[in-house]
């Protein structure tokens, strides 16, 4: 049996993690490897004032839910973990203000402070600035560096929130770039090919961007009326009117802005991804369950799962809840329900499963014959009533029913098929099959 505190990769080496920051806290007292101290006052904007036409949905997809909380959520969580980044302004539509004041209150959004926008991106960008400028010094007092960065992107780390911080620092602005996918054209009036751009020469603008406040504001107040309606590029504000160059930094993948419906979908995939790449086996000590809690282990972390192993004979107490999103709890011969009824009730006490949902695959394991039908009966009608409660905490409780055999090849087999349905539950998260016990 491993040591439950050793950690069990995949056999390959762990591709680019696309959202390590879901669930990789900053330590405020150290910053990360590699880097200085942030020791100036540093500010975010987050621009959410538009209408998400191109969605075609009727919900502006920064309100947009995908695992029970609005994208604008994972944006904001994305900036408020960063411990050197002091406040957030979020600047809504005039008509969402109370949605956003609910969506801060639900998720403890902290650091956030709501103002209006304007009828542009670029407006709306200028209300967000306007924010430090024309308030008590005490209440939102001015950062040296502001970062500007779009609602609609959730996926950014605070390893590159540094480089663009810094780079701004030094050089007045900075912003994200990433190499051109489509080659860039340029058409006639009638709609024919005019000319096509070198897309060597060229790089996509992308977010977060970075500027010392007294520039990017200096700039929007020079702003005139055309670039205010039609820009789209606050890079080139503080070039045009202050003469400033930003540093460009090439950014990770991940930058991507939600634009059209499909990519809500896939912001959905990339956090289930994230959140489904660990896993904490609960096991009794009887002999059958340290077993199968072994073969879980290496039948999961062939599939790339990062799993601990948590002898955990007196309960959920022994366990570092916080530390996990994914439980696989096993129960021998009788559904000991009253654990997990305590874990649930340790993970909302904690507020765990406040920004993520957390899955809890409780393993009922039998081991003798007699308490086969018993112990499925008593379960099946236990869970069903557990799992609605906990699925209003965020808390997604699935059965699994498995019985222990003496033949190897049928217990192997009977492990494997646990074992895909434990990852393809904590992988797939879907609220139809909590409260179910399926059988491996
Ligand atoms: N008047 C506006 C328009 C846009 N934005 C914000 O600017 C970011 C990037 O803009 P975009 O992706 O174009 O969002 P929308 O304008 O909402 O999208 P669409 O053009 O499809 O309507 C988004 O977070 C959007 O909410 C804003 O704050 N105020
Ligand atoms: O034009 P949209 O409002 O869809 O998106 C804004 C983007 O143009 C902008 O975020 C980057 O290009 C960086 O400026």
């Amino acid at each position: 049996m491993r040591a439950a505190t050793q950690r069990d990769r995949g056999s390959a080496e762990r591709p680019v993690d696309p959202g390590r920051f879901l669930t990789r806290e900053a330590d405020p007292e150290e910053p990360a490897a590699g880097r200085g101290a942030v020791d100036f006052p540093v500010a975010v904007v987050l621009p959410a004032g538009g209408s998400g036409e191109r969605t075609g949905l009727s919900t502006p997809k920064q309100f947009c839910t995908f695992l029970t909380r609005p994208l604008i959520s994972y944006t904001i969580q994305a900036f408020e973990r960063v411990p050197w980044i002091e406040r957030i302004v979020v600047v809504v539509a005039k008509e969402s203000h109370s949605l956003m004041t609910d969506i801060v209150e639900k998720f403890n959004h902290a650091k956030v402070k709501i103002v209006h926008g304007g009828s542009t991106r670029h407006r709306s960008i200028f209300c967000g600035l306007q924010a430090f400028a024309e308030t008590d010094e005490s209440l939102l007092h001015k950062p040296k560096v502001v970062i500007i960065h779009d609602a609609v992107r959730p996926f950014v780390e605070e390893d590159f929130l540094h480089k663009i911080t810094m780079a701004a620092k030094e050089q007045g602005a900075s912003g994200a770039m990433r190499p051109l996918v489509s080659t860039v054209i340029a058409t006639t009036s009638e709609g024919y090919l005019d000319h096509s751009l070198e897309r060597a020469k060229y790089r996509a603008s992308e977010m977060p961007q970075g500027f010392l406040y007294d520039i990017i504001y200096q700039a929007y107040q020079r702003c005139s009326e055309s670039d205010f309606e039609f820009g789209t590029e606050c890079l080139h504000l503080a070039l045009h009117y202050c003469g400033t160059n930003a540093k460009l930094i090439e950014g990770p993948p991940t930058l991507w802005k939600v634009t059209y419906k499909r990519d809500l979908a896939a912001a959905e995939a990339v956090v289930k991804e994230t959140l489904s790449q660990t896993a904490c086996v609960m096991t009794e000590e009887c002999a059958e369950s340290l077993d199968l809690s072994h073969k879980l282990l290496k039948k999961l972390s062939a599939e790339d799962m990062l799993v601990d192993v948590i002898p955990n004979p007196k309960g959920v107490k022994g366990v570092s809840l916080t530390s996990n999103r994914n439980f696989i709890h096993i129960s021998v011969n009788s559904s000991k329900l009253a654990q997990i009824a305590e874990m649930v009730m340790v993970l909302e006490e904690t507020n765990h499963a406040l920004l993520y949902p957390v899955v809890i695959v409780w393993v009922l394991l039998t081991v003798s014959e007699q308490s086969a039908l018993s112990q499925r009966c008593e379960a099946a009608s236990a869970i069903m009533d557990l799992a609605r409660a906990s699925e209003q905490k965020n808390i997604l409780l699935y059965g699994v029913q498995i019985n222990h055999s003496k033949v190897p090849e049928q217990w192997e087999r009977s492990v494997t098929k646990l074992s895909q349905l434990a990852a393809a539950l904590i992988r797939d998260r879907n609220p139809i099959l909590t409260g179910q016990i399926l059988q491996a």
